[in-house]
């Protein structure tokens, strides 16, 4: 739910449990009068209650099941990122279509599919667009020539605001969203000044003063909506799931966070009519609730190890996770584990400073390369970010990192599921996909297979099924198995992976179909799996006909073939 980066849920099997209802769950509590409803898109199958240690949340008052969509709302504001600007429409997020988008030609920074969604956006952008103008005109250099997204996003919810009415629902509802203000730590007062001040640049007022007109009548109303919009703020993806932009959506906001969800927010974009609505944001239930639990989504990648998931938590949501996963003492976490050293096939807590001594939870055989595998770990984080930070900018120098650290963290005995191997493997398999020669090479494409395969067997170990994140992974895999092969192999051993030929194309079919109940779960039964799930549909029936025409093949020749005597 970070508005930087979209932070995808896991869950580890071994968790798979049932969340027991929390017993500090207070009455129902609406801050609100009868005369100001708030919420009216919440579903009657949901009820708000507070409890002490985290505030409102959203609450079960029946049974729900996985992949069922508990409802679906257009987030109040959304903003795309800089770097997604020219590539999708800044009212729908849709895809530039082959016959391209069109610019706005006042502020020349956004852009729409047409005419109709260019006018949707029209109350809002005729502010923007002259917002844009002049930050553009007074930037030092071109890079930064258009402000970042959270002030974008900012500027949007105020002029929307003043639209909507100071005391309307609309305007109820994002300012009933929770503010830190009163417990916000000392290191964030200097990113909140800078957020400030470039907010107030932007719209272009003379002194703050001028923000009585958006209802801001002190420093502290100030500070409530950056710390609001920090708090609640959701990463607004593709039907892939690739980080599109920002999105504040109140409703959606009233849910709490667990490192063990039982729901996700998804924009599986599953109409008909691709501008219909569009962006909706749809929660979707990944494992069945009972009535009187609590409704929780991811606000972090659960992929990370407990410490980096508590130190993510604290810093931008300012609560210590006290869920199921964070208080759980496992044998040996998937995110922080390796092989047995003596090759059993049981696994190892990693070894830490703190704790260098680990052994296999099967054969109790000791680790004895403690310091060689700490040493990859902390070079392995070190490359992970690095590469995250320049993977757009510079692909080719992420890659080379990428390329570079897995064998090392390999072989020092981590497992596919471990931190930072996942993460630099997921990176990786993006690389060698975005990047397929042309004409491909079968080395290539069998090497993008083993890495989609390797970023699975980590990601399985995490998720359960159903999880959007695997569905995805899983339609990955399953797209590239079905590639034609450049030069199958005339033999397929037990040991060879990928298989080539007919077993190649019946694997791609089986990966086809896990993907297929994957995403049906992660992206909502009633919208298919979303535009990927459709997607994974229409393949499935023409490699359904392919391999059906492959077998009567088969038959027919071995129908014509003499009998051996
Ligand atoms: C998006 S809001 C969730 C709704 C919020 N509880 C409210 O009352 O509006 C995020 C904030 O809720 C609180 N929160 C969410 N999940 C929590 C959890 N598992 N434990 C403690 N606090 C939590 C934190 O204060 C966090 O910054």
């Amino acid at each position: 739910m970070s508005f930087s980066d979209l932070r995808a849920s896991r869950k580890t099997k071994s968790y798979v449990t049932g969340a027991p209802a929390r017993k500090d769950a207070k009455e129902v509590l609406l801050e609100q009068s009868p005369s100001l409803p708030l919420y009216r898109d919440l579903p009657l199958i949901t009820e708000i209650r507070t409890c002490d240690t985290s505030g409102r949340g959203l609450w079960s008052k029946a049974n729900l099941r996985a992949g069922q969509v508990l409802f679906a709302v257009k987030p109040h504001v959304a903003v795309l990122s800089t770097e997604k600007l020219d590539g999708y429409c800044s009212t729908c997020f849709g895809v530039a279509p082959p016959s391209g988008l069109k610019r706005c030609t006042q502020c020349r920074s956004v852009w729409y599919c047409d005419s109709t969604c260019q006018t949707k956006d029209w109350s809002v952008h005729k502010h923007e667009c002259t917002s844009l103008q002049r930050w553009s005109k007074a930037a030092p250099s071109d890079d930064l020539s258009i402000p970042s997204d959270a002030i974008r996003c900012m500027g949007r919810i105020l002029w929307k605001k003043q639209r909507k009415g100071l005391d309307s629902v609309w305007t109820g509802e994002l300012d009933s969203m929770q503010s830190h203000r009163k417990s916000l730590p000392l290191s964030t007062s200097e990113l909140y000044a800078h957020l400030a001040h470039s907010l107030v640049q932007y719209l272009g007022l003379s002194s703050p003063d001028e923000l009585r007109q958006f209802g801001i009548n002190s420093s502290g109303d100030l500070v409530d909506l950056i710390s609001r919009f920090t708090t609640n703020t959701f990463t607004i993806t593709d039907a892939a799931l690739c980080p599109l932009g920002a999105s504040v959506s109140p409703t959606v906001a009233l849910i709490n966070h667990s490192c063990d969800p039982n729901a996700v927010i998804v924009f599986p974009r599953a109409s008909a009519n691709p501008q219909a609505e569009e962006p909706l944001m749809h929660v979707v239930v990944l494992r069945n609730i009972v009535p009187g639990e609590e409704i929780m989504t991811a606000y972090i990648d659960t992929t990370l190890p407990r410490s980096l998931r508590q130190e993510g938590l604290k810093e931008t949501y300012h609560f210590d996770c006290r869920c199921q996963l964070c208080e759980s003492h496992l044998d040996v976490d998937p995110r922080e584990s390796m092989w047995c050293p003596k090759a059993c096939g049981g696994m190892c807590p990693l070894p830490t400073e703190e704790n260098p001594l680990t052994r296999c939870n099967e054969c109790k055989s000791a680790v004895q390369s403690t310091d060689a595998v700490l040493d990859a770990v902390r070079v392995g984080q070190e490359a992970l970010d690095k590469a995250t930070a320049v993977q757009f900018k510079d692909p080719a120098k992420a890659r080379q990192l990428t390329t570079k650290l897995i064998p090392i963290l390999t072989s020092a005995g981590l497992t596919p599921s471990c931190h930072p191997l996942l993460g630099l493997t997921i990176l990786h398999k993006s690389f060698l996909i975005s990047s397929f020669p042309s004409p491909c090479t079968q080395e290539y494409l069998d090497d993008t297979i083993r890495v989609a395969r390797k970023a699975i067997t980590g990601l399985t170990s995490i998720h359960r099924e159903g999880h959007p994140v695997l569905g995805i992974a899983l339609a990955e895999l399953a797209k590239i198995l079905a590639v034609d092969e450049p030069s199958p192999r005339e033999t397929n051993g037990p040991g060879i992976y990928p298989p080539s030929g007919p077993p190649r194309l019946k694997l791609a079919l089986d990966t086809f179909m896990r993907a297929r109940n994957s995403l049906m779960i992660g992206f909502g039964m009633v919208n298919e799996g979303g535009e990927i799930g459709r997607h994974v549909r229409e393949v499935l029936v023409s490699l359904e006909k392919e391999i059906g025409v492959w077998k009567q093949g088969v038959r027919n020749v071995l129908q014509d073939t003499p009998k051996l005597k």
